[in-house]
């Protein structure tokens, strides 16, 4: 896992721009993984500076998005498909289809969840996933307790997850869903490489367990620990209690300019 400190979300947003457009210039037919969240944004808004300037295209590739939560109707503006598409989706050149999700509403969830599945095997699996990470560990929407080995299914949101996302639903929790769809740990670990975004000190337990801590479904982001190509970017605040700072400061700063995350 390569933990890399830097100043602020904006030079998260370059960093992590750098490895979609590397990719993309050798591979124009990428397959991506999109996350939503805030944390992904810097991310996105770089991407979109770049392809307005002719940077980089999205033209030829494909996108899978992580999660989705069940019941929401379509035109609903905090629908997971709605929200990556203002952030990204729909300020770049994806082609028409090339970026999917899975189905809140499908009316047989498990056979919706298998063909999500097929769907990203099919394409020949995601090439660069970038993700968040809950407050207590969760990524996409893998809650405390996920098999390590899940794959896309229903799952039943934490009271704390729905309290975090309760400000995108006026504050009230109430109106936040209580299932979702996601990919699995699994899934997400069969991405070639995956690059996790942090800021601020609400998530740096979290990323202390993930980078540190043991191995286990009570912190379901530490099975990243198994991926062989992990790229982490924090600012100071989300890095405030990883042991190793100094030592992820100086591999940082020694790592040759040629090389990309
Ligand atoms: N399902 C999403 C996750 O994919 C995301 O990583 C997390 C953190 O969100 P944020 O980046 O806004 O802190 O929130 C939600 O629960």
């Amino acid at each position: 896992m390569e933990i890399v400190i830097l100043e602020d979300a904006a030079e998260i947003g370059r960093v992590g721009a750098d490895a979609f457009t590397d990719l993309l210039g050798r591979r124009p037919q990428a397959v991506l993984g999109l996350a939503t969240g805030s944390s992904p944004l810097s991310v996105y808004d770089e991407l979109v500076r770049r392809h307005e300037q002719g940077g980089v295209s999205f033209a030829q590739a494909r996108a899978f998005t992580l999660d989705e939560y069940v019941g929401l109707p379509k035109d609903h503006p905090e629908r997971y498909r709605n929200v990556i598409d203002r952030d990204f989706v729909d300020r770049v050149d994806f082609a028409p289809d090339a970026v999917r999700g899975p189905d809140g509403s499908a009316e047989d969830i498990p056979a919706a969840c298998e063909e999500y599945e097929a769907a990203i095997a099919e394409a020949g699996g995601v090439d660069l996933q970038i993700l968040g990470i809950g407050t207590d560990g969760h990524i996409a929407f893998n809650e405390p307790g996920s098999s390590l080995a899940s794959r896309t299914r229903i799952k039943t949101l934490t009271r704390q997850t729905r309290i975090d996302n309760a400000r995108f639903f006026g504050d009230d929790v109430d109106a936040v869903p209580t299932h979702c769809l996601t990919q699995g740990l699994a899934t997400i670990m069969a991405a070639r490489h995956v690059m996790l975004v942090a800021t601020g000190s609400g998530k740096a337990e979290a990323v202390h367990h993930m980078a540190e801590g043991a191995v286990s479904a009570m912190w379901p982001a530490t099975i990243l620990q198994h991926h062989p190509h992990v790229t982490v970017l924090l600012d100071p605040a989300a890095a405030g209690r990883l042991q190793l700072a100094n030592y992820y400061r100086q591999t940082w700063e020694a790592k040759p300019s040629w090389q990309g995350v």
